[in-house]
C-alpha cells in the first residue's frame, strides 16, 4: 500500500507573471502555468503515483491545476475537495500591487519582512503564522488521514504550502522563512505506518 503525500504549487498565474501580490485574488493560469501543472502530473505518472484523494483551495488557479494534473494521470473523474483552509494567505494592503509599487511605498526591507517573516503580517493581512493556524488543523484532520490510506494530492499556493510544509516537516520559523516553492513544483513524501516521513523528493 502506498502512503504518500504529493504537494504541488499551482502553475504560474497571470498575477505571478505580472509580478503582483496575489493573496486572496482569484486569477487564472498563464499558458506556462497550465504546462507546469501538466508537467507535475507527468512526474507523478512516471512514478506510478495515482492519487486516491485530492485537495485544492477555493481559488481557480489551484482547481485548474488539479484538473490538469489528474488529466495527465488519467484520473479526471477523481473528485477534488476545495478547502478555504488551503487558500493563499491574505496579503492585505499589498494585494494587487506590483512588488515594485509596494517597495516604492513602504521600502524594500519592510516589504521583504512582510513577504517572508514568520509572524509579521502585512497591514490588514495574514502572517505565515496566521496561515499555519488554519492550515495545520486541516492537515491533521483531512490531509494526513488521506495520505495514510493511499496517495493524497494537495494543490495550493506559495504561502499556504509554506505553512503546510512547516506543519508536515516540523520546520522552525527560520526554516519556514527560507523555504521557496516554485510554481508547478512537486514535493513528494513517503510515509511510514506510524506517519513519519521516510522519503522526500523535491521536483521542480
Ligand atoms: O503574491 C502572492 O500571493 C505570493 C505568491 O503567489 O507571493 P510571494 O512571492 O510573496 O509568496
Amino acid at each position: 500500500m502506498s502512503r504518500a503525500l504529493a504537494l504541488v504549487r499551482h502553475g504560474q498565474s497571470t498575477a505571478n507573471a505580472a509580478g503582483e501580490f496575489t493573496g486572496s485574488r482569484d486569477v487564472p493560469l498563464t499558458p506556462l502555468g497550465r504546462e507546469q501543472a501538466r508537467a507535475a502530473g507527468r512526474r507523478l505518472l512516471e512514478r506510478g503515483l495515482y492519487p486516491d484523494t485530492a485537495f485544492c483551495s477555493t481559488r481557480t488557479r489551484t482547481a485548474e491545476s488539479a484538473t490538469m494534473i489528474l488529466d495527465a494521470l488519467g484520473r479526471s473523474a477523481l473528485p477534488v475537495e476545495p478547502a478555504a483552509a488551503l487558500d493563499e494567505r491574505d496579503y492585505g494592503a499589498l494585494t494587487g500591487l506590483t512588488h515594485a509599487e509596494a517597495e516604492a511605498r513602504w521600502g524594500a526591507e519592510q516589504v521583504r519582512v512582510w513577504r517572508r517573516a514568520f509572524a509579521d503580517p502585512p497591514p490588514g493581512g495574514e502572517s505565515i503564522r496566521d496561515t499555519l493556524a488554519r492550515v495545520a488543523p486541516y492537515h491533521l484532520t483531512r490531509i494526513l488521514p488521506a495520505a495514510m490510506r493511499g496517495v493524497a494530492l494537495v494543490v495550493a499556493h506559495g504561502n499556504s504550502l509554506r505553512a503546510l510544509v512547516t506543519a508536515v516537516e516540523g520546520l522552525s520559523p527560520g526554516e519556514a522563512e527560507r523555504l521557496e516553492i516554485p510554481t508547478g513544483s512537486l514535493r513528494l513524501y513517503r510515509l511510514t505506518p506510524d506517519a513519519t516521513i521516510e522519503g522526500l523528493a523535491v521536483l521542480s
